[in-house]
C-alpha cells in the first residue's frame, strides 16, 4: 500500500482488499478523469464518512495521522470511523480485455491528487485479472464489498454494470446489498446542459447528441480541441501534469525557451497544436502557495526543426528562470491553432510572438 500525502492530507491507496482500511463507504466505478458526473457519485460516501446520514459516527482520523501499513489489513476502526473510499479497476477492464495499452484523462498520480481535493480519504485499486473479471455478481457483492471490505454504503452511476460479463447492473447491486442491509445511492447521469442548450437551437438536421457526461464524451472533446466544452464536463481545467526535461536548446535561441514536459506515459493528449495556458510552478517547499503563470504551449513534432518525435513544450510569459527538474502543472484553456511547417525560424518566431499575443488576451478575460 502507498500513501500518497501532502499538507498534511492523506488518500491511502491500496492496491488490494487485504491492506484496505475498514468499513468502508463506498463509491463503485473506474472514474477516468473524475468529471463533475463522477463528483456526483463519489458526494454521497463524502457525506457517510462525516457522518450525516446516521451511519458511522463522524469521528474524523487527525489528517495525516500515521498508520503504519502493517497496521491496515482490513482491520474494523476502534472508532466506528467510515472510511470514504473509491473502488475501482487497475489496470482499466478494457486494458484487461483489448490488451491494447489505455491513455487515461487521469492517470493513477493525478486521479488521487483529485480525490483528495475532493475529500475522498481511500482509493482502492481491485487487481483485474481473469478472477475478478469471472465473478458473479453476487460473489463480487459478497466476497469484495461485504466480506473483505466491509462496505456500510455505496454509490454507484445510474449506467454502472459490474461482474462476470458486466451482467450486473445498478438495480442488481441494489437488490443484493440490501440482502447485507446496505444502503446503494444510485445517482443519475448528469448532463451537459450547457450544449444541449446550444443543441436545441441548432438546424434540425444535426444529429443532437444526448449531452451525456461521459469519459469517451471528454475525451472525443478533447480530441477536437475543445477545451472549454471538456473544462466544463470536467468541472476543472484539463491539465497536463509532468517535471521539465531539457530539448535541444534551441527555443532559446528563437527567444522562445520552452520547458519540455515529461508525462506520464498512459496520460491522454488532446488534439496537436498551440494553446492558451495557465502553469502552477510546484514548489517542494508546501507553506508557499503555488504561483500561477500565463503561457502558451505546443503539442506536435516540430516540423520546422525537423522534429523527430511528438513533445509537449511550454513557454511562460514574462518569465525568466530555470525549470528544469521542476514540476510543472499545465491547465489548458484554449486551443489556438494547429501546428504548421514554416519555411524558416523567422517565420516561426513571428507566429509564436503572435501567439503569445492572442494568449494573452484570452487568458485576461478567461478561467
Ligand atoms: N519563459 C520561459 N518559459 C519556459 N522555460 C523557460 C523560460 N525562461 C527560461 N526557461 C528555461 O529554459 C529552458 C528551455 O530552454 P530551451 O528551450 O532553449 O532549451 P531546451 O530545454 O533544450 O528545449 P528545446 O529543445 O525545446 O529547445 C526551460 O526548461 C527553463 O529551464
Ligand atoms: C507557442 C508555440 C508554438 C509553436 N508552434 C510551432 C509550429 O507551428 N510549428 C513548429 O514546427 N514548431 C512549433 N513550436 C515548437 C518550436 O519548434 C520549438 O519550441 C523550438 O523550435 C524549440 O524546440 C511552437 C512552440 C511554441 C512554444
Amino acid at each position: 500500500m502507498l500513501n500518497l500525502s501532502q499538507n498534511g492530507c492523506s488518500v491511502w491507496v491500496a492496491s488490494s482488499t487485504e491492506l484496505a482500511r475498514t468499513p468502508t463507504a463506498i463509491a463503485l466505478g473506474k472514474f477516468d478523469g473524475v468529471h463533475i458526473g463522477h463528483q456526483k457519485v463519489i458526494q454521497p460516501v463524502l457525506q457517510s464518512a462525516r457522518g450525516e446520514d446516521g451511519r458511522g459516527t463522524g469521528e474524523k482520523i487527525p489528517e495525516g495521522a500515521p498508520i503504519h501499513p502493517s497496521q491496515s489489513s482490513t482491520l474494523p476502526s476502534s472508532s466506528g470511523h467510515i472510511y470514504s473510499t473509491v473502488v475501482t479497476f487497475d489496470p482499466h477492464p478494457q486494458e484487461f480485455f483489448t490488451g491494447q495499452p489505455r491513455a487515461l484523462l487521469t492517470p493513477l498520480d493525478e486521479k488521487v491528487q483529485q480525490l483528495r481535493s475532493l475529500g475522498v480519504e481511500q482509493l482502492v485499486l481491485l487487481p483485474f485479472d481473469k478472477e475478478l473479471s469471472a465473478l458473479s455478481p453476487q460473489d463480487f457483492v459478497a466476497k469484495i464489498l461485504v466480506q473483505q471490505l466491509q462496505c456500510q454504503k455505496i454509490s454507484v452511476g445510474q449506467d454502472f454494470c459490474f461482474g462476470k460479463k458486466r451482467m450486473g447492473t445498478a438495480q442488481d447491486l441494489q437488490i443484493l446489498a440490501a440482502q447485507y442491509n446496505i444502503p446503494v445511492t444510485i445517482v443519475p447521469l448528469q448532463t451537459d446542459t450547457g450544449d444541449l442548450l446550444k443543441n436545441s437551437s441548432c438546424s434540425n438536421t444535426e444529429p443532437i447528441e444526448d449531452g451525456r457526461i461521459s469519459t469517451s464524451l471528454i475525451r472525443q472533446t478533447l480530441e477536437a480541441g475543445d477545451i472549454q466544452r471538456a473544462n466544463r464536463l470536467l468541472g476543472r481545467p484539463y491539465t497536463l501534469t509532468g517535471v521539465v526535461i531539457p530539448g535541444q536548446q534551441l527555443g532559446r535561441t528563437i527567444g522562445f525557451p520552452t520547458a519540455n514536459l515529461q508525462l506520464p506515459k498512459d496520460k491522454f493528449l488532446p488534439l496537436q497544436g498551440v494553446y492558451a495556458v495557465r502553469v502552477i510552478i510546484l514548489n517542494e517547499t508546501p507553506e508557499n502557495l503555488p504561483i500561477q503563470n500565463l503561457g502558451v504551449m505546443n503539442i506536435g513534432n516540430r516540423p520546422t526543426v525537423n522534429g523527430t518525435h511528438s513533445s509537449v513544450e511550454v513557454h511562460l510569459l514574462d518569465w525568466s528562470g530555470d525549470l528544469y527538474g521542476k514540476n510543472l502543472v499545465v491547465q489548458l484553456v484554449k486551443f489556438l491553432r494547429p501546428e504548421q511547417k514554416f519555411p524558416a525560424l523567422e517565420a516561426l518566431k513571428t507566429q509564436i510572438q503572435l501567439d503569445c499575443t492572442v494568449a494573452r488576451e484570452i487568458l485576461s478575460t478567461q478561467c
